[in-house]
């Protein structure tokens, strides 16, 4: 039987482009675009799924039928009858990617009411991906119910790798947000910080003290991004520092983390270690900026 990974979170609907007031649809969101590169990196050994909820209306529809079509599972997709899925517009301002979000009354933010739909989701998991957005969308107690179907994921053998992808204006405090986010990266084996992002909030001076910060949690792997500069890859007796190589063509920066993430845990979960899975990362993510969109065709990053 495939090995199972398990990747919790949001799935929106994505307006990119915007040149001429013209927009591509697409389907995307940090956890989905993680399991889309793990999908698209992994052989058959392995099963990708998602887990959120949708509506029943079109949108909802074909976002199932588009993650059937490339091979990600929608078996713990949950429906709530009167809800559609989130949207969100990429536009581009001074070299970086900005999102503008529709997605307060979105079905995803009910994706943890179900406790044992929740428990099931992530029975028999090898890999549980989840993120800072995943927390941000949820209410409290719902907060507190995904974190404990992750507690026994874990206490039943998966391994838990988390992004703390923060997003300010998803929370209601920078308070809020500093503390749920600590509080849920003490449960996880790997976190995927990126610097830039935590610095003004943690108060970090270097790629080196939003590493220590995690590891000083007891989390055993931590991958802190930093943009186009190097990333550190840290555990307790381990520090390696990987440039990525030149990119030419910023097209769309969009999904750049998240496909780092999704090809440095593939590369981890096939055996590859800190130094070549870094590397994998970077090449992936490279590919995926020169496109506009968070998900790239998978053959291009195979
Ligand atoms: O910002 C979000 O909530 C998204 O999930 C949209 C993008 O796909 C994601 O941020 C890219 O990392």
């Amino acid at each position: 039987m495939a090995k199972r990974i398990v990747s919790i979170g949001e799935c929106m609907i994505e307006m990119s482009g915007g040149e001429d007031r013209t927009y591509r649809l697409g389907y995307a969101g940090d956890t989905l675009n993680t399991a889309w590169y793990l999908r698209a990196l992994l052989d058959q050994d392995w099963s990708v799924d998602y887990v959120t909820a949708l509506g029943q209306d079109r949108y909802s529809s074909d976002i199932r039928a588009f993650l059937d079509d490339n091979g990600i599972g929608t078996n713990h997709i949950q429906t709530i009858h009167d809800r559609r899925p989130g949207l969100y517009m990429i536009h581009q301002e001074k070299g970086d990617r900005h999102f503008t979000y529709w997605r307060d009354s979105s079905a995803a933010k009910l994706l943890a009411d179900d406790k044992s739909a929740l428990a099931n989701a992530v029975e028999g998991a090898e890999l549980v991906y989840f993120s800072g957005i995943t927390l941000a969308i949820l209410a409290p107690r719902a907060r507190g119910r995904l974190l404990g179907a992750i507690v026994k994921a874990r206490d039943n053998g998966a391994r838990i790798a988390f992004d703390t992808n923060l997003r300010p204006a998803l929370w209601s405090s920078p308070r809020v947000m500093a503390g749920v986010l600590t509080a849920a990266a003490s449960l996880c084996d790997i976190v995927l910080p990126t610097h830039t992002d935590e610095a003004p909030l943690f108060g970090d001076k270097t790629i080196d003290d939003t590493a220590d910060r995690y590891l000083e949690l007891g989390v055993e792997e931590v991958v802190v991004k930093d943009g186009s500069k190097e990333a550190l890859i840290a555990t307790a007796n381990e520090r390696v520092r990987i440039a990525p190589p030149p990119v030419t063509n910023v097209v769309d920066a969009t999904g750049a983390g998240d496909s780092f993430n999704g090809a440095y845990l593939s590369a981890r979960l096939t055996g590859k270690n800190l130094r070549e899975a870094a590397e994998a990362a970077h090449r992936t993510a490279g590919i995926v900026i020169g496109h506009k969109g968070a998900l790239v065709d998978p053959k291009l990053v195979r």
